[in-house]
């Protein structure tokens, strides 16, 4: 991954060239008369004009083509999409646990790009209204060649599970591997290459920007920190191309429009409204070293808030390995039944709390106030266990989507996938009333 640099911050205000065009910036000025090297000067808002200071995030992109030179959108959902919704009333709600197995790559035999392979599993909301969020999964085993893809209706947060994801945006290249994820907000470009079979898992917000949580009592340090986000710097390719295809995801629908350039044309750009990564292994896990188990909210490395206080439309949480010593406590997760959706999802090992059948590439859904927990096993186990200080979750990486919107399940992930295990229930069915008067 060494050939690929970054900045690091998270929300800074960065500057990029490429370094074949020095001084490509202009100095003291957005829009020159004349911009250097015969650039383009092109805003990209990721808040409102107004938004106040402390929110407000755009760049400035310097690019040999401005964006507007392109062939109209025509519907790309014959090429792709297809199981691409935004359309929340295709089932019948469905207040069950729910498990999927993992989900299936592509045959070999067809050939799947990155925005092809996109799988809408739940959500909720409107992206028209810009409130709500949907899970993708995306599996995908070819790269993008002469196109891109841009979201309109919010940010991905993406997290490959399997195979690297070889990002080009418009603001520069970023590898990402399972154990990091990556965040391009709306509107951002970018072509993913992959070497082979690839999976992983999108959480997608139309409310709002991704945050870092407030630390309260923690301090000024801790969780993810700001220092560990990296951004790509600057890279462009000046490449006529017959028919480059930018597709977007506009109001859930996928379009596409032909030039004939790349845009991959940035020669420059400075602004906080900027694409990055982040390796889970750098969390700095927090936890408790007395008693009890601590709310996953301990875990959270990015979310994004409602305009309710403390409520987020989506909190980006994960389950990293940990030392784990809390005294007369029964240590996983408790059983729980929640005003909040919980999606989540493994990118390898397993989770702590179920012994079997949730496995790499699947997921789970356990929905708004559907109770959930332990499995049989695992409270056995934890029940008895010696409290001596233990790594817990050792090479495994889980994580989840919680969000305060109630969300629906698609047809693809309750039907079409074929994946949703119908015998998820079964796991708690084994546990035992000890009940013993005494
Ligand atoms: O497995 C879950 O359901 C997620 C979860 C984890 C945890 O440590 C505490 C509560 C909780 O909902
Ligand atoms: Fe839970």
């Amino acid at each position: 991954m060494s050939d690929y640099k970054y900045m690091c911050g998270f929300g800074s205000h960065f500057s990029s060239e490429d370094p074949r065009c020095p001084n490509a910036l202009p100095v003291g000025q957005n829009t020159p008369q004349k911009c250097a090297y015969g650039l383009y000067a092109e805003q990209l808002s990721g808040t409102a004009f107004t938004a106040p200071r402390k929110e407000n995030a755009r760049t400035w992109l310097y690019r040999i083509n401005p964006s507007a030179k392109h062939q109209p959108f025509q519907s790309y959902e014959k090429e792709g999409g297809k199981y691409l919704t935004h359309n929340w009333d295709e089932q019948k709600p469905n207040p069950n646990q729910m498990r999927w197995k993992p989900f299936d790559m592509p045959a070999p035999s067809e050939k799947v790009n990155f925005a092809q392979g996109l799988h809408t599993v739940c959500g909720a909301g409107d992206a028209r209204c810009r409130h709500g969020l949907a899970v993708h999964v995306f599996m995908c085993n070819v790269s993008m060649k002469d196109c891109a893809f841009y979201n309109s209706d919010g940010d991905f947060l993406i997290v490959p599970q399997e195979g690297v994801l070889d990002i080009t945006t418009e603001f520069g290249k970023m590898k990402v591997a399972p154990n990091e994820i990556c965040v391009i907000p709306q509107g951002v470009r970018y072509s993913v290459n992959v070497a082979g079979p690839t999976r992983g898992y999108i959480l997608e917000v139309y409310d709002n920007h991704f945050h870092l949580p407030d630390l309260g009592p923690i301090g000024a340090n801790g969780l993810a920190n700001p220092r560990d986000f990296e951004t790509p710097v600057a890279w462009f390719e000046n490449r006529e191309v017959k028919d480059f295809a930018v597709i977007s995801k506009y109001q859930g629908h996928l379009f596409v429009a032909k030039q004939n350039h790349s845009c991959f044309d940035v020669v420059a750009w400075h602004g906080n409204y900027v694409p990055y990564k982040y390796d889970l292994a750098k969390f700095n896990v927090i936890n408790s070293v007395s008693f009890d188990h601590c709310d996953p909210s301990i875990f959270t490395v990015l979310t994004c808030p409602s305009s309710r206080y403390g409520t987020a439309i989506a909190d980006f949480v994960i389950f990293p390995p940990r030392w784990s010593v809390q005294e007369r406590t029964f240590r996983p997760p408790y059983y729980h039944r929640n005003c909040m959706s919980e999606f989540m999802g493994l990118i390898l090992g397993r989770y702590e709390a179920k012994e079997e059948g949730f496995m790499p590439g699947g997921a789970t859904l356990h929905s708004m106030m559907t109770p959930h927990g332990p499995d049989a096993k695992c409270f056995e186990g934890a029940s008895n266990a010696k409290l001596v200080p233990e790594r817990v979750a050792e090479g495994t990486q889980a994580f989840m989507f919680e969000s305060s919107l109630s969300m629906a399940v698609t047809k693809w992930g309750e039907e079409t996938c074929q994946k949703l295990d119908a015998k998820y229930y079964e796991c708690w069915q084994m546990l035992k009333n000890n009940f013993k008067l005494q």
